[in-house]
């Protein structure tokens, strides 16, 4: 199958292309673009297909990633009738993307799909067939797991939830850092600390977040120094801080492009 990649050398167009590269996916079969212009050496590989603008890309792909910013979008004038077009923008709707001609599903990855560890929800426009959907879930395993979702008002939360990849991970990092280095730890030592909660702690919770009350329970049960830090969380507002962030994340994405 021809992929094309508009926005190859973006976040996670060049994850995408650099991992399905690795897996195999002939050089020849992938169709770039981005904005800049061609790259001599794309993750190593010289002979991929560079289009020289959007009408040559759709024309030599079966499938067509979209992964421009939202606010781009207007402005591309894309034309793909009869292709099955993957759209990871944020807040372009499928009524928007339509004009195209293409069928059209929207998924929503994260910036983990350079490490392969994107969970990639998707959701399916009208006149997409079984096979569409096998195509789209090959193309998201390169880059991780996925789902098909019911219905389009569920990406907006998806682009609020694992759309954000280590946007909140890094926040807690910086809040933990800070609080070390305020009372006089340096800060190589700070970050590894904060690394130690965000990155290597949180692997205990790897395929068990669904455990995650019983987690809490476990440390609660001590009535020591971590009970005594999920309760001040708790009284400080840690679970309407995070509601708060995803409701205007969520939002937020209604409103894109
Ligand atoms: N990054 C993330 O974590 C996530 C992003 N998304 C969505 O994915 C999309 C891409 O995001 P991201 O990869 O971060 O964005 P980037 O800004 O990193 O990349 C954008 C890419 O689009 C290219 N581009 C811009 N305009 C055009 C154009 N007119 N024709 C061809 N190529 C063009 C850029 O080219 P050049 O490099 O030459 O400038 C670049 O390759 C966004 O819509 C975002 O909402 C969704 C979930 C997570
Ligand atoms: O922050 C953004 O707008 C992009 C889209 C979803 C996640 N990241």
């Amino acid at each position: 199958m021809r992929i094309g990649i508009i926005g190859a050398t973006g976040w996670l167009g060049s994850a995408l292309g650099g991992r399905l590269l690795a897996s195999g996916h002939a050089p020849g079969d992938l169709i770039l673009l981005n904005r800049s212009g061609p790259r001599a050496d794309y993750h190593g590989y010289p002979d991929v297909v560079w289009a020289r603008g959007v009408d040559e890309l759709a024309a030599a792909s079966d499938l067509i990633v979209l992964s421009i910013r939202p606010e781009d979008w207007a402005a591309l004038k894309l034309h793909a009738p009869d292709r099955l077009v993957v759209s990871f923008m944020a807040g372009v709707g499928i009524d928007r993307l339509a004009p195209c001609g293409a069928r059209i599903v929207r998924a929503m990855p994260n910036a983990a799909a350079e490490i392969g560890a994107s969970y990639s929800p998707w959701v399916a426009g009208p006149g997409v067939t079984d096979a569409d959907r096998a195509a789209v879930t090959r193309l998201l395993s390169v880059i991780g797991t996925s789902d098909e979702l019911t219905g389009e008002s569920q990406i907006d939360l998806m682009s609020a939830v694992p759309g954000s990849g280590a946007a909140y991970p890094a926040l807690l990092a910086l809040a933990i850092i800070a609080f070390l280095r305020d009372r006089g730890i340096t800060e190589d030592i700070a970050i590894r600390a904060a690394e130690a909660v965000v990155c290597d702690g949180a692997r205990l919770l790897k395929g068990q977040v669904g455990q995650s009350a019983e987690m809490i329970a476990a440390y609660l049960d001590y009535q020591g120094t971590t009970a005594a830090g999920i309760h001040a969380a708790r009284d400080a507002g840690f679970t309407e801080s995070i509601t708060a962030a995803l409701t205007a994340a969520t939002a937020k994405a209604r409103h894109l492009g």
